[in-house]
């Protein structure tokens, strides 16, 4: 059984294919700079013999129609897909589900118009998801299609939760509410802590964090999410790479009054230039570090910001939960940085948190931090959003089959 799965966003597409036997990858890829003269196209695939083979295109990919046949040729050709008649499924990331979607959905007429009716609440987003979805059915027609939406696990939040204090038709007539994302990614740490723990994860009491490019946090008690930290749309709540995440709506009048930025300007300037980049230049956590290390002010300045961030929202969803059983870094940024680790939990002993010695960064495996007196554990474990896409596919379509 082969599933592919689709990540497409604005400028790019990233696919994966698996086979569901082993859970393994048997070929990946990435389309970037769509739309540019010099775009990219990598892809790597299993040989015959199980070795890694790679290979590379540069040159113009006009559009994602181009980007996703230009993938399904190489999958094709490359030996890993026999024909497309043998793909089971193609699982594609959808950001936005809106409140339509609590679990990932077979792809029809039906699914896709909802999709595009959640475009004004991501338009950075959904369009992308819905062209890769249009696309892959003119490629691929008779294979079925799954949306696994970002927002999906985020749908048990109870009222007093996702609520915003504006007047309430807002919500009524307009959807304005919380609704989070990498539901995939905080959900599948969260199955991975159960197993890990050997617990059903209906005992469980987690937070999650998700540190990656985009970062969010979700308080999850007994298995269901309570609490997220994105919000209506994914520039809410934690420091991000580019995003500024939480600050007082009030800066927007004052801009707009005083600075005279626009509408436009001011989405760009929240999204793509602020977070560690806003502060420091530079939207790569690796790179900050390295600043922050050879002295640079406004680099460790960042690195403090995002960690003081972080703790704060440990200490909210702590007073929420009452009781927590872990704490999970995933993402980039969760999985690598130990130096960062150690400052977000640094001074939560009165919380039952307590780290051992860091561990190695980059172990592929998970790791568990905490020293044997603490009352909570500390685990880093590695997110795969693709392999949850494609596990969510696979489970649809067996059902769809019995
Ligand atoms: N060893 C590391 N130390 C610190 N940060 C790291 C390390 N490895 C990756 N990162 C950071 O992780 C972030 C990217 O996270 P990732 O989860 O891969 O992103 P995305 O959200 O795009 O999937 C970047 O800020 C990157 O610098
Ligand atoms: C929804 C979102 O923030 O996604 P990403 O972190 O992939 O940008
Ligand atoms: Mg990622």
């Amino acid at each position: 059984m082969s599933i592919l799965v689709i990540n497409a966003g604005s400028s790019s597409v990233k696919y994966q294919l698996f086979d569901m036997a082993q859970h393994q990858v048997l070929a990946s890829g990435l389309v970037d700079r769509i739309g540019e003269s010099e775009s990219l196209h990598r892809h790597q695939w299993l040989d015959a013999d199980q070795n890694q083979q790679r290979s590379e295109f540069e040159g113009h990919i006009h559009d994602h129609h181009q980007a996703l046949a230009q993938a399904i040729t190489q999958l094709t050709q490359k030996g890993t897909l026999d024909s497309l008649n043998n793909l089971t499924a193609i699982g594609h990331r959808v950001v936005h589900g809106g409140e339509a979607f609590k679990q990932p959905a077979l792809i029809t007429e039906a699914v896709i118009t909802a999709i595009r009716s959640m475009i004004p609440l991501a338009p950075l987003h959904n369009p992308a998801n819905l062209e890769g979805i249009e696309v892959c059915r003119i490629l691929c027609p008779a294979v079925p299609q799954v949306a696994v939406f970002d927002t999906a696990f985020h749908q048990t939040m109870p009222a007093h939760a996702f609520h915003y204090a504006v007047p309430d038709h807002l919500y009524r007539d307009h959807q304005v509410r919380r609704y989070g994302f990498h539901g995939t990614s905080h959900h599948y740490v969260a199955k991975q802590a159960a197993e890990f723990l050997d617990t059903e994860l209906n005992q469980l009491n987690l937070i999650t964090l998700h540190l990656g490019n985009g970062c969010s946090a979700a308080a999850i008690q007994s298995g269901q999410c309570i609490d997220t930290s994105m919000g209506m749309t994914p520039l809410e709540g934690l420091m991000m790479g580019t995003r500024c995440g939480d600050i007082d709506p009030a800066l927007h009048f004052y801009l707009m009054r005083e600075g005279q930025f626009t509408t436009d300007q001011l989405e760009k300037l929240l999204n793509k230039e602020s977070g560690l980049k806003g502060i420091c230049g530079s939207s790569d956590m690796r790179e900050v570090a390295e600043k922050a290390q050879q002295g640079d002010e406004l680099a460790q300045l960042a690195r403090s910001m995002f960690a003081y961030r972080v703790k704060k929202v440990i200490g909210s969803y702590y007073a929420v939960l009452g009781q927590v059983d872990a704490i999970i870094f995933t993402g980039g940024i969760g999985e690598n940085d130990v130096e960062l680790r150690l400052q977000i939990c640094a001074g939560l002993e009165g919380l039952g948190i307590e780290l051992d010695q860091p561990c190695a960064s980059g172990d592929s495996t998970i790791q568990a931090l905490q020293s044997i007196d603490s009352r909570v554990k500390v685990l880093v474990i590695p997110t795969n959003e693709e392999l949850e896409i494609a596990l969510c596919a696979q489970d649809l379509i067996s059902h769809q089959k019995t």
